[in-house]
């Protein structure tokens, strides 16, 4: 399989004729600015992958979630960028040649691609996800299954969460098995598409608010609440929301923010009330824990795929 740095996805064609594929060899150095140009010169997508894939000097290249990988390509990429014709795979190569991105065209390759459904392609990947037996995350070309309890139609778009990474899995699994909410306010910082949020409001909490830096992440927050029926008492930048103080707050963001904000984040949830982190990776779980130790008694929760969810109670404070 294909393991891509970057992708940008095709952009939908009628014809049935094949693409066209450039796959161009590059060093860590230049892959992206190819990339780019690429992009420019009408590549339908660009990928790289490592030249080294299935050899004993294959690297790992990946980032935590909600940050980009730590470099943009491999020591020895593969840039792959794909054309709707061949005569424009040509035009592309030929203006590259010269230009201190392409010196010449030794190792350039060109092959067909045959057309596919990419839209079938890609919703493939995008299953329904199940939580504790209880709570259904469906893409919207999937039918819920007819009997289950608790649904959130979701697709992937620009933020964060989609139900398939531990991270999120591991926070909605505690959501459900704590639920239900009712009578309790539960705050979702680093909403990202409100995955969290949304549960939360479905497990019939009293009210749901929903921040984050990002104000994409906002925007699809609202739209995917209101698409599944759930009223968010705050949505909004985490600059922006009131005062105030919650029986729950959930935050799967990162091990190195997530220590930063200890003080701010457990000053947001009411004395003896609840608060569950993710995005921790096993080895990053106790030194959370003792960052987080003056203000609440956490634990690892539970465990997925490398990924704790450390969840506790907040001191009373006078
Ligand atoms: C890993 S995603 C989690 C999304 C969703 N809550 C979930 O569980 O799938 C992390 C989100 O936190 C946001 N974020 C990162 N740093 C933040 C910060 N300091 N304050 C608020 N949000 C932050 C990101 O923009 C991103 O949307």
């Amino acid at each position: 399989m294909r393991s891509s740095a970057q992708f940008q996805p095709a952009q939908p064609r009628h014809a049935t004729m094949p693409y066209r594929e450039v796959t161009i060899p590059a060093d860590d150095a230049r892959a992206e600015a190819l990339s780019d140009a690429l992009m420019e010169l009408d590549a339908l997508s660009v990928s790289v992958e490592d030249r080294e894939a299935g050899t004993e000097a294959e690297q790992a290249l990946f980032g935590e979630p909600g940050l980009p990988a730590p470099r943009s390509a491999w020591q020895h990429s593969l840039v792959h960028a794909l054309f709707s014709t061949e005569a424009q795979a040509d035009a592309a190569l030929l203006a590259l040649l010269g230009t201190g991105l392409l010196n010449d065209l030794a190792g350039v390759q060109q092959t067909d691609v045959p057309e596919q459904d990419w839209v079938r392609l890609t919703q493939s990947q995008f299953q329904p996800v199940c939580i504790e037996g209880r709570l259904w995350i469906v893409p919207s070309w999937h039918s819920a299954p007819e009997n289950a309890p608790l649904v959130i139609q979701l697709d992937p778009g620009l933020a964060f969460g989609t139900g398939t990474h531990p991270t999120t899995q591991l926070c909605l699994g505690w959501l459900v098995q704590q639920s239900p909410w009712n009578g309790r306010d539960l705050l979702d910082y680093g909403c990202g598409s409100g995955i969290l949020a949304i549960a939360a409001g479905l497990l019939k909490a009293r009210s749901v608010s929903a921040v984050d830096i990002d104000p994409d992440a906002v925007r699809a927050s609202q739209a995917n609440a209101q698409a599944n029926g759930v009223e968010l008492a705050h949505c909004c930048h985490v600059d922006m929301l009131p005062e105030q103080r919650f029986d729950v707050v959930l935050a799967n963001i990162l091990a190195a923010p997530l220590k930063l904000l200890a003080p701010m984040l457990s000053a947001r949830v009411k004395p003896a009330g609840r608060l569950v982190l993710s995005g921790i990776l096993d080895r990053q779980a106790e030194e959370l824990i003792q960052v987080y130790a003056p203000y609440a008694n956490l634990h690892v929760h539970a465990e997925q795929d490398g990924w704790v969810c450390l969840a506790g109670t907040t001191y009373a404070r006078p």
